[in-house]
């Protein structure tokens, strides 16, 4: 296996950059090849898991009634939880036997909108059968089971209600068109089955039932009707924290079952049924898919390794598995929910300590809402060019520029680095995202949402509100004007990596360098291929490369951005 030697330095990324002990008790601290996350075994997370479920489900069962008769369907999406999971709890209360389902859609497998990159790459690819295996074995211990088919929800769902009888199809709501177009099919189709009932001559037809159940604060407790959503993030989150309040998990029954009687529950699909390659992790962080893996890492971030108290001082960090909480993959799939990870930052503040780093992971859980709250008021303006403000520019889609950036050989170490780390492993830091974001954008004039598209392709925790929102803001084209702004690779590299560490990990041939040249290693590196807007921004000596031109064809240093990092 690639390793190298990593120098342990005491900027502020390392110091929280810990080895795993499960992952590398044999291997010097000082080597690093490969981490997993969370670092424990398969039966240690399902050891830590089964806990922390038993934490949120009812204490006694006897308060849990269940009114219904019948069968009722589950239909998971990105909620691939047995956890607060609120389709699944009124799936239960409402009927005598759940149907839990999930539909291998063959559209999440075809090309995004308009480049044609696959529309799930194959990392999260891999990570969402891990969930759905997971999910599978989660709902077995609570004596159920998960039906996987193959095709389009709004074809087999009519189809199951028909075979099972099933009244209703619960399910999380969403909010994108591509995801709410599917709502509305399954609801028209839905409506085209008739079931028989008790009464003589009397005829149901199946509904869909959606709840809400994708962010930290519930749409129904906004103070204000989504579509009058602040246009700046600062004033939603003031008016939510001083008008709102988070609900707690919904406590779970002991118990789901019995499922009805389904001879074939199919089975999880391997990576070539998908038309996926299988792709091996060897560098970097491999995130393992599925709930019990999530409520470990919560455990293994909050309560293990402490970290929580830290958070606000590392979360700007690029390298290893701890400077941030790296919660979002399983945000983003559901097998986390953002009320349990609220549950725990209270758990955490009442026993240990309550300070600005662990009110801050809430702040941006806060962002996250934020993004999911603004999709329902922009609606496709998100996803356009000119975003929510149809700001008019001139955009390139300058095909060897794009290329260079998407594999990390624009001549920048910092850019390349990010970029070999997001295709080998499908995740990247915050910090990371709006460097190469504004890159893209500001320096090479790229066309944003080839960006956005390559993000959607390869993130392990890839959102459509998130990645499309966070974009939509790095371009300059978000709701909020006050967001556009430059990110300067020499003060970046000097703020975040002044030792040239996380380069040096991606691109290992920088190692050898004197740390003062691993960002600007001349000769020895690839020619950069734009030269930067803004190049003089650095606070010390390193080498202007501003000549002239930019690629985008702006002049360099012109003063378009106010704000610049
Ligand atoms: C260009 C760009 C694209 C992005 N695309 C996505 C995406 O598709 N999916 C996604 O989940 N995040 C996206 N983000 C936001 C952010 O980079 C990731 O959520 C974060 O890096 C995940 O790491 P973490 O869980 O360790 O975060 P932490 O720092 O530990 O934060 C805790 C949680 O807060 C939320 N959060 C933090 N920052 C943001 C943010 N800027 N916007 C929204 N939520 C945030 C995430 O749910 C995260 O898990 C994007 C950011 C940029 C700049
Ligand atoms: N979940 C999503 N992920 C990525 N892109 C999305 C998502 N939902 C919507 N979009 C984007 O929104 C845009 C419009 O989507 P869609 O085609 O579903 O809308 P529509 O209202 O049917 O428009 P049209 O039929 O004119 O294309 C596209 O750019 C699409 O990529």
């Amino acid at each position: 296996m690639f390793c190298f030697k990593l120098n342990i330095s005491k900027t502020i990324f390392t110091k929280s950059f810990i080895v795993s002990k499960t992952m590398h008790s044999s291997v010097s601290r000082n080597y690093v090849c490969m981490q997993q996350v969370p670092g424990f075994t398969i039966d240690e997370m399902q050891k830590t898991a089964d806990q922390s479920v038993q934490r949120y489900t009812k204490d006694n069962d006897a308060l849990n009634k269940r009114k219904g008769k019948g069968v009722a369907i589950v239909w998971f999406r990105n909620d691939l939880r047995v956890h607060d999971n609120e389709a699944l709890f009124l799936a239960w209360e409402s009927s005598e036997a759940v149907l839990p389902v999930y539909c291998v859609d063959p559209r999440l497998f075809h090309g995004t909108y308009h480049f044609g990159f696959p529309k799930t790459g194959a990392l999260r690819g891999q990570f969402l059968m891990e969930c759905l295996t997971d999910l599978k074995r989660n709902l077995q211990k609570q004596g159920l089971d998960l039906l996987v088919q193959h095709g389009k929800p709004e074809e087999l769902l009519p189809s199951l209600a028909k075979t099972y009888g099933a009244y209703t199809v619960y399910a999380q709501k969403e909010t994108c068109s591509e995801e709410l177009n599917v709502e509305k099919m399954a609801t028209i189709n839905l409506e085209q089955v008739e079931l028989q009932c008790d009464q003589p001559n009397f005829r149901v037809r199946p509904k869909l039932e959606l709840c809400w159940g994708s962010t930290m604060y519930h749409i129904d407790d906004l103070p204000f009707d989504c579509m009058l959503l602040p246009d700046t993030y600062t004033q939603f989150r003031k008016s939510i924290e001083s008008k709102s309040a988070i609900r707690n998990c919904i406590r779970m029954p002991n118990s789901l079952g019995p499922p009805p009687d389904v001879k074939d529950w199919g089975c999880i699909p391997d990576m070539t049924e998908l038309g996926l390659e299988q792709i091996k992790v060897d560098r970097g962080m491999k995130f393992i898919g599925g709930e019990s893996a999530a409520l470990s890492r919560v455990f293994e971030y909050f309560w293990k390794k402490d970290l929580l108290k830290i958070y606000k001082d590392t979360r700007n960090g690029m390298l290893g598995p701890d400077y941030s909480t790296k919660f979002s993959p399983w945000l983003a799939s559901g097998s986390l929910s953002p009320r349990l990870i609220y549950e725990e930052v209270k758990r955490y503040e009442k026993q240990r300590v309550a300070n600005n780093s662990t009110y801050w992971v809430l702040f941006e859980l806060i962002w996250r809402d934020y993004f999911r709250f603004l999709s329902i008021k922009e609606g496709n303006s998100l996803f356009l060019l000119g975003g929510p403000r149809n700001v008019k520019a001139n955009w390139s889609q300058n095909q060897i520029l794009f290329d260079a950036w998407k594999n990390g050989q624009t001549g920048y170490p910092l850019i390349d680095a990010n970029m070999k780390e997001l295709s080998a492993t499908g995740f990247m830091s915050n910090r990371g995202r709006q460097i190469v974001c504004s890159f893209l954008v500001r320096d090479m004039g790229i066309d944003w949402r080839i960006g956005a598209e390559w993000f959607e392709s390869c993130l392990l925790d890839y959102d459509p509100c998130s990645n499309y929102g966070n974009w939509t803001y790095g371009a300059g084209v978000g709701n909020d004007p006050r967001e556009d702004r430059y990110f300067s690779i020499p003060k970046q590299a000097q703020n975040y990596d002044p030792e040239g560490e996380y380069v040096s990990y991606w691109l290992p041939k920088l190692g050898a360098l004197p740390k003062e040249k691993r960002h600007f290693p001349g000769m020895s590196y690839i020619k950069p291929v734009v030269v930067l807007r803004y190049g003089n921004t650095k606070k010390s000596n390193t080498p202007s490369t501003s000549r002239g031109m930019s690629a985008a064809g702006g002049k360099s240093n012109d003063s378009r951005y106010k704000r610049i990092h």
